[in-house]
């Protein structure tokens, strides 16, 4: 088993990666919880919820509550009847969430845990390769048809049980959307990883050892950077790598059209693209569009209007006072905030989507 301790001021929890541990997560906490309340997603639901309750004593009272799969189900009313059901079912200070499944049943139920009685305990359980991200570093939320994210908060985990023979049921879109978020960590923090993703076939079975490897590289990358700087006053923003973008275009195209690694990909490619330019390098941005081509990235993705995506970059976390900062890379494993005018991202935004074939 690989495990990775995560040390930051909001709270310290250890990240278990390795085959079959849905099983055993109760010998992988450390306190003893009479309630739980495991949220999943219909998906997940019927592949591995079952297993979860295999490993508890069957003194504890396991509920369950089950959320429509796919990303519009990260929203304030989903979030409000979780905390109806977790008030009508006796949720006290002293039970545990459980949240199972990917990126957006993490947030989820991460909010609600942050939230409810003023926060309880929960662990994540990721079922995806994008959740190797979204699960470490503590922040939860849930959308808003504004922009991504836009509600929420950090709150750690208490453990992070990831199971990786959960990831080989994955269609393959969600293969791509976790593997952006790999290589996102391969291009800000670590050239060996990048080299070998961009290397990587994902449309073909990838065996549990170099899954694994990439899974705990992408980890490091993570825990060393939310270590520093938890509630990104800093270097944490290097983590949003493609992500100005990336949410622009996943709200402007509506939750769950594209998935977020796979809107993400597109704005790392935006990224890249102003890097190479500005600071005259080779960041393999053609390598890295083949690769997205070669793995069937959604690239075409038609017809998106430029002052839409303007207006929703400048709802980004990052902006302050209305001014787009987006993170470039002066070099691979150097990545650096840049602040953007109005006109210099339009016409940047332009020559991309016009690139796309989206203008
Ligand atoms: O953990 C972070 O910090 C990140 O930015 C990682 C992102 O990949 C992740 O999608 C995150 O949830 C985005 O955060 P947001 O603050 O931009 O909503």
């Amino acid at each position: 088993m690989h495990t990775e301790k995560i040390q930051t001021n909001l709270g310290s929890y250890r990240v278990h990666v390795a085959s079959g541990l849905r099983f055993n997560i109760n010998q992988l906490i450390e306190k003893e919880y009479k309630r739980i309340l495991l949220i999943t997603d219909s998906t997940v639901d019927k592949l591995y919820a079952d297993d979860i309750s295999k490993g508890f004593d069957e003194a504890v009272d396991i509920l369950k509550y089950v959320v429509p799969s796919g990303e519009a189900s990260k929203n304030i009313e989903e979030y409000y009847r979780l905390l109806t059901y977790s008030i009508e079912n006796n949720m006290d200070r002293h039970s545990l969430i459980i949240a199972l499944g990917g990126g957006m049943i993490g947030d989820l139920s991460g909010f609600v845990a942050s939230t409810f009685m003023r926060g309880i305990d929960f662990i994540q359980v990721p079922t995806t390769i994008l959740a190797h991200d979204s699960s470490v570093g503590g922040k939860v939320a849930i959308n808003h048809p504004e922009g991504k994210n836009l509600i929420g908060s950090f709150y750690p985990p208490v453990a992070v049980v990831y199971d990786v023979d959960t990831l080989h049921s994955l269609p393959s879109h969600e293969i791509r959307s976790g593997y952006a978020e790999v290589i996102k960590h391969g291009f800000i923090a670590n050239g060996d990883l990048l080299k070998d993703v961009l290397h990587l076939d994902i449309k073909n079975e990838i065996e549990n050892t170099q899954l694994i490897r990439h899974l705990c590289d992408g980890i490091k990358v993570k825990a060393n950077i939310v270590e520093k700087d938890e509630k990104e006053s800093s270097i944490r923003k290097f983590l949003n790598f493609g992500h100005t973008l990336g949410h622009a275009i996943e709200s402007e195209m509506g939750y769950g059209n594209l998935t977020h690694g796979e809107a993400v990909a597109i704005g790392m490619l935006f990224a890249l693209e102003i890097s190479e330019e500005k600071f005259n390098v080779d960041l393999f941005s053609s390598d890295y569009q083949a690769w997205m081509d070669f793995n069937h990235y959604p690239i075409k993705i038609g017809k998106l209007n430029l002052s839409h995506l303007i207006k929703r970059m400048k709802k980004d976390k990052k902006a302050k006072h209305a001014i787009v900062q987006m993170v470039l890379l002066e070099n691979i494993g150097k990545p650096i905030l840049v602040d953007f005018t109005d006109e210099e991202l339009s016409a940047y935004l332009d020559k991309f989507l016009r690139k796309l074939g989206s203008n």
